[in-house]
């Protein structure tokens, strides 16, 4: 796959991964990666199962070795398939999505083991060890073991063990995963939080895209060990590059149009246009992205059947039909009965770049 990422001038302190590529037992799981990292920034690394999440994270850790390409921080080569810089020298701490915290220490002991790893004593470790807890709101909680905490306790205690150490990086392997929903919310304004106070750079590893849209200022969207986009959440999900990550990203049709414009993104004349010549069944198509919100009904817009009907508390989502038989999802705030014929304008589209032949894309969320 072509490299994403322009070869630009190093970032002075950022990390960069360069080709990089790991095999398990002759099989390829992180496929020529190439990302640039800038200092300070959340990034998340986004796909769904196996594609190479945190393999990546790991490689970058330094818990696992590379097949070949270049991991390096500023001027620091962590790694590559000649060197490798142990765990412990890169500066950087893992927070894992089963806390791993020691479960014969209490939480300040818990908190303070990087600390006393480097050599810390006395009043300065005390100061520290609270300082970190009170980040988090954990300080009453100092004597308490692990077993004796909530999910979301445990991790804000993880989090302040990775706060004393105070790394460069902080790399993060799907910390909510273990969460409810609720805690989850709160969790992600306490990541925030930690990041701001922090200064460090986070990689966050989910594959939850809205988590990621929530966190992150940057994502990098992975399939099948390769990079397929690496972009800020809004153009993921404005812009997405393909029907792949259209399909993964939000909620959204892909209809093929006939388009007589090579723009990308199209206005609501365009895309009326086209879908009033679906009914001569054109033979030339292209994929186009349509999300629900765009779709709005009006009697003077192109006709519409109604083939399924969802109530979502504060608002109704449909799968509509149009004439040639594909699918539109759409929202609006009135329910509609199965069956009933409507007129719809589409305020605008995001034309997609046509995939390789053979390559899958996730299933299109669905009301059904
Ligand atoms: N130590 C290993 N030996 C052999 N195969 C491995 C090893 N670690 C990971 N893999 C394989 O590499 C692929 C990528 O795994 P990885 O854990 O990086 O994916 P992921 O995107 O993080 O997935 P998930 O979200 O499920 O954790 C998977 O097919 C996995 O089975």
């Amino acid at each position: 796959m072509a490299t994403l990422i322009p070869s630009s001038d190093l970032p002075a302190r950022g990390l960069r991964l360069h080709g990089v590529h790991k095999e398990f037992a002759g099989q390829t799981v992180v496929d020529n990666l190439n990302l640039e990292i800038e200092e300070g920034s959340f990034v998340a690394l986004l796909g769904p199962s196996g594609c190479g999440k945190t393999t990546t994270l790991r490689m970058i850790a330094g818990f696992d070795t590379l097949s070949s390409g270049r991991i390096s921080l500023g001027s620091t080569v962590l790694a590559s398939d000649h060197q490798q810089l142990p765990p412990e020298l890169r500066n950087m701490s893992m927070v894992f999505q089963s806390y791993a915290l020691w479960p014969h220490m209490t939480v300040a002991d818990n908190v303070g083991y990087p600390l006393k790893l480097k050599g810390y004593k006395g009043s300065d470790y005390q100061r520290r060890v609270r300082e970190a807890l009170a980040t988090v709101q954990m300080e009453p909680y100092a004597q308490r073991r692990p077993q004796d905490l909530s999910g979301g306790q445990r991790q804000r205690v993880a989090l302040a063990r990775c706060l004393a150490s105070e790394p460069r990086v902080v790399l993060l392997d799907e910390p909510l995963a273990n969460l409810d929903r609720h805690l989850r919310a709160s969790m992600e304004d306490s990541f925030r939080d930690f990041h701001r106070r922090t200064g460090a750079t986070f990689i966050y590893v989910t594959h939850d895209q809205a988590e990621a849209m929530a966190l992150a200022d940057r994502i990098a969207v992975m399939h099948k060990g390769q990079l397929v986009q690496w972009d800020a959440p809004e153009a993921l999900y404005q812009r997405p590059q393909n029907a792949w990550v259209a399909g993964f990203i939000g909620q959204g049709s892909v209809v093929r149009l006939p388009l007589s414009s090579s723009e990308r993104l199209l206005s609501s004349a365009q895309v009326q246009q086209a879908l009033a010549a679906l009914q001569n069944k054109p033979s030339a198509t292209e994929e186009v992205l349509i999300r629900p919100q765009h779709v709005e009904l009006d009697p003077a817009g192109v006709p519409a059947t109604v083939t399924h009907c969802v109530f979502k508390g504060e608002r109704y989502q449909f799968v509509l039909q149009l004439q040639d038989g594909q699918s539109l999802q759409a929202y609006h705030w009135q329910g509609l009965p199965t069956g009933a014929q409507i007129a719809i304008t589409v305020r605008q589209g995001w034309r997609l770049q046509e995939q390789p032949a053979g390559s899958t894309r996730p299933t299109l969320a669905s009301v059904a």
